[in-house]
């Protein structure tokens, strides 16, 4: 079986990369799929998540990745997938999550909404928790791959915070699109 894991992943977390990861043993193939929603400012554009979400799982080689725009049911369609794949973390994910399953059942009864619960210590995780912690200057290394921390070092215009200083930022700095003022960001004081 097919299964689309659509979303936003601006940017991706610990926690999506667990459903990915869980979700590839459960399926033939998984395709990460982030929208292109023209509705919302995002941190990173869908081209610098693409690849970030690419470097996350090219050790999968049954997962991958791609944009698209309009219903997500047409879009698994088109894929040829049978599957959506969700993540659900809290009560106030299951209200949202149930809602949007049911939508997409009155859209396409050929298409299942498979939903895995959050591993425990990832319960709590979320792209905007992990941006709002960056924006205040705090560390994300436990939340997300190095190389996405890298990126919103820089986005918030930080010091890296990477224990490994060599590892390589998905885009080149003057390529990411800050939507905070720089000027905002308070300078990471490392503990002792
Ligand atoms: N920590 C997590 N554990 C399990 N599922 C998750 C986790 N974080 C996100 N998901 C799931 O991943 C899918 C895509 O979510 P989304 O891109 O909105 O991420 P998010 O972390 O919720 O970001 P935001 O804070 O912007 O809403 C959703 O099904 C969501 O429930
Ligand atoms: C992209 C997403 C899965 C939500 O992603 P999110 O969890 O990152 O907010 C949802 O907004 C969606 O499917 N949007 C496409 C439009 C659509 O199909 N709407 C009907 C289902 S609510
Ligand atoms: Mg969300």
């Amino acid at each position: 079986m097919i299964a689309i894991y659509p979303g936003s992943f601006d940017p991706i977390t610990l926690g999506h990369l667990d459903i990915i990861e869980r979700g590839s043993r459960l399926f033939k193939q998984v395709i990460v799929a982030v929208l292109r929603n023209p509705n919302k400012t995002p941190l990173f554009t869908v081209e610098q998540r693409l690849l970030q979400i690419q470097l996350c799982t090219q050790h999968l080689p049954n997962v991958s990745v791609d944009s698209f725009h309009g219903l997500t049911v047409e879009y698994a369609q088109m894929q040829q997938a049978q599957v959506l794949l969700r993540g659900l973390r809290a009560v106030s994910d299951f209200e949202i999550e149930l809602q949007m399953a049911h939508t997409n059942k009155t859209l396409s009864t050929q298409i299942e909404t498979v939903f895995l619960a959050t591993s425990n210590e990832y319960s709590f995780l979320s792209s905007s928790v992990v941006k709002e912690i960056a924006r205040f200057g705090g560390s994300v290394d436990h939340l997300v791959p190095p190389h996405i921390a890298l990126d919103i070092y820089k986005c918030y215009n930080q010091k890296s915070l990477v224990s490994n200083p060599t590892t390589m930022a998905v885009t080149p700095p003057d390529e990411i699109i800050s939507m905070e003022s720089p000027k905002m960001a308070v300078p990471h004081q490392p503990s002792e």
